[in-house]
């Protein structure tokens, strides 16, 4: 079987700490394909963003085994893109001096680099705030900064920890849509966490429907592919988006 992107391998976290101890995550298992676009979605507190710090190499499984590109994590990957709900933009440096800074942390240096960062802004409207800073920008628009920054540096693999969730619903759906074009003919893998269920349809090939305390992968729903290959505004209106909506929230809510 050809190797996946990423695979867990009965993998479970145990948060310690001096006075106590979290049980997080239950032994989960799954193996995404590359080009793929999986969200995770769950009730609060059942394991989706330690999910996504495990793959990001930001802490280590309890036990079980993660592989990315068939070796086993260990620690950050130069090969995956962390994006948060939070922009993290520095205030005191332009548009452009954010973005070049992440490609900087990386070691990717010259012109063909800041070139694809500049074509990138472009693509998601943003060439005017090149010489900008963040508190000159919306909120949409600094979360449009993070996610080239994200990109910038051309990652396989692609986190998205709830990225949008803090902004109102035209800004969200706009984004979405930026998303979708901006990988669409790009291979890169995207793992998505959020508790937006519209979000997860309307963006993902797949998706992973988590419960429980500790967490455990219950279901895997594959999205059908009318609602793929259409549009995330588009997408809302089909009958089976709105029934997807339905079978998922009925799966997050059973006990
Ligand atoms: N660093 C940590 N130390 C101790 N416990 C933690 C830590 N991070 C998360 N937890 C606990 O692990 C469990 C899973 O947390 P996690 O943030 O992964 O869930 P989640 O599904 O992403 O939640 P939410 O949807 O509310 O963001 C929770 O009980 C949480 O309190």
């Amino acid at each position: 079987m050809a190797i996946g992107v990423l695979e867990a391998d009965q993998v479970s976290k145990v948060y310690l700490s001096r006075h106590d101890q979290v049980n997080a995550l239950a032994p989960i298992s799954f193996r995404i394909q590359p080009g793929a676009f999986v969200s995770f979605v769950g009730a609060s507190g059942c394991g989706k963003s330690t999910v996504l710090s495990l793959v990001a190499g930001l802490i280590s499984p309890t036990a079980g085994e993660l592989r990315l590109f068939g070796e086993p994590i260990k620690g950050p990957s130069q090969r995956i893109s962390y994006m948060l709900q939070q922009d993290c933009l520095l205030d005191w440096r332009t548009v452009e001096q954010n973005i070049t800074l992440g490609l900087s942390f990386r070691g990717s240096h010259g012109s063909k680099t800041a070139a694809h960062a500049r074509y990138l802004l472009a693509e998601l409207g943003l060439s005017h705030t090149l010489h900008q800073y963040p508190s000159q920008l919306s909120g949409g628009m600094r979360q449009r900064v993070a996610l080239v920054r994200t990109l910038a540096v051309q990652p396989e693999l692609l986190l998205l920890d709830e990225p949008f969730s803090a902004l109102d619903y035209q800004n969200k759906l706009h984004l979405e849509e930026l998303l979708v074009d901006v990988l669409h003919g790009r291979k890169m893998t995207a793992l998505l966490v959020t508790h937006d269920l519209e979000e997860a349809i309307a963006l993902s090939d797949t998706i992973y429907v988590m419960g429980g305390r500790p967490g455990t992968l219950r279901r895997i729903i594959e999205v059908p592919t009318e609602i793929r290959d259409a549009s995330p505004l588009a997408a809302r209106s089909m009958p089976t988006f709105r029934s997807l909506f339905i079978e998922l929230w009925k799966e997050i809510e059973s006990p």
